[in-house]
């Protein structure tokens, strides 16, 4: 898998294993991969309070011990021994590595967007268990938007990570206006031959020429005349990682310890890329079929369970049921019938008049993300942990 020439990024977890001490490996790992803004934070919390066998990290912070939903390792590749280790003694302050009746939980819902996440993951956990939560994407990118909006006007710096890592370009600290953010983001990636838009129409051989960063690929003669007929395969499509590895190259050849000269000229294509591209990803976050294509490049379908936002907010006594079946918790552990707890989850104020006043663009976006969620749910039918059958509206009035 990552037959890509940024492989050696996506591999560079393999040492991590062969050098972490045994015992430190959890025998079980589940992963909360996103989307952002779709919930998960409140099926995190509600994991944690509703089963003893569920643990996350704990860390001391001002003496007090602290559980961490978003551990984030595997949003960057810059996965230093030293860092993998830290990373499993957060986990095992909450309990044994080695018994098999814990499941250890990682929630950061960054790794469905980053591509380098699902490669970092299935190397050093190969047979984690994986949930995506899904929302609908229109929602989903308001909502971040809005808490960016809430962040900027509140100056609350921007997490510090981020910048450090120069994932937050400056294009996403200056422009305030969700029409403008996502004008430049449509922008930027139609450019690309990455908006996965049927009027694109790419070959493979077309997109991966355009992306700038393939020699030799090619499609094959089937994909090839599928796409002359116009036929919405997404075999045609780039992958995920071919359309954005810069999501995962940002910034982390600034922790290379390497001298060679090759990493330090893609070090400089990387930068340059990275100053060019709107990293908030407002509307690539949406495009969940894509996302899930290239996680179920690395992981079987039976590891990998996809969630309705809706369904979780509508009835999340089922979805969490249904997420402890997954994880196959023992159900005499379970706390059942119990309230949801009042401070799950977090929301912020959207006022009103914003809806209104990006009435167009909502409208715009609704359109552009049809072909996408039907790939989405063709997608979603083959899988055998498909817990949803719902589909997404596809305007503001639904
Ligand atoms: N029970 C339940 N079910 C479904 N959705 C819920 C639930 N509780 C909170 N929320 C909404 O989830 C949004 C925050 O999502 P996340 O926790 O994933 O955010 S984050 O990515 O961790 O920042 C946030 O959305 P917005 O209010 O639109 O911003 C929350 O309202």
């Amino acid at each position: 898998f990552c037959s890509t020439p940024y492989s050696s990024c996506c591999l560079s977890a393999r040492s991590l294993v062969s050098g972490a001490s045994p015992g430190a490996m959890p025998k079980n790992m589940a992963f909360i991969i996103g989307a952002q803004k779709s919930g998960t934070t409140f099926l995190f919390d509600e994991l944690i309070r509703r089963h003893p066998n569920i643990r996350a990290q704990q860390v001391e912070v001002d003496g007090k011990n602290r559980t961490i939903k978003e551990p984030q390792f595997f949003s960057f590749p810059a996965r230093r021994q030293e860092q993998f280790d830290e990373y499993l003694k957060h986990f095992s302050r909450s309990g044994d590595p080695q018994d098999e009746s814990l499941t250890f939980l990682d929630a950061s819902p960054n790794y469905m967007y980053y591509p380098s996440a699902a490669c970092g993951v299935a190397t050093v956990f190969p047979d984690a268990r994986i949930i995506a939560v899904l929302r609908d994407p229109v929602q989903r990118a308001f909502s971040q938007w809005n808490m960016e909006r809430i962040r900027r006007d509140d100056k609350i710096p921007v997490v510090q990570t981020e910048q450090q890592e120069g994932i937050v370009s400056d294009i996403d600290r200056t422009s305030r206006g969700f029409d403008d953010m996502v004008a430049r983001e449509l922008q930027y990636i139609r450019s690309k031959q990455c908006s996965f838009e049927a009027s694109a129409s790419p070959t493979l051989e077309s997109s991966r020429k355009n992306l700038g960063f393939f020699s030799g690929s090619s499609a094959t003669p089937e994909a090839k005349a599928k796409d002359s007929n116009q036929e919405l395969d997404s075999n045609v499509w780039p992958s995920w990682n071919d359309c954005f590895p810069c999501m995962f190259q940002c910034g982390i050849f600034n922790h290379s310890s390497s001298n060679d000269s090759s990493s330090q000229l893609q070090h400089i294509k990387t930068r340059e890329l990275c100053a060019r591209h709107p990293a908030a990803g407002l509307v690539r976050r949406g495009l969940y079929v894509h996302q899930l294509k290239w996680w179920l490049q690395h992981f079987k379908p039976e590891q990998l369970l996809v969630i309705s936002h809706k369904e979780m907010y509508e009835d999340p006594d089922i979805i969490i049921e249904k997420v402890m079946d997954f994880l196959k918790l023992d159900p005499q552990k379970r706390k059942r019938n119990k309230k949801v707890a009042e401070d799950s989850g977090w929301s912020l104020p959207k006022p009103k008049n914003l809806i209104k006043m990006y009435s167009r663009v909502l409208t715009e976006l609704y359109q552009y993300y049809q072909q996408p969620n039907k790939e989405l749910y063709r997608l979603l039918a083959t899988l055998p942990n498909n817990g949803w059958k719902n589909t997404f509206p596809e305007s503001s009035q639904d």
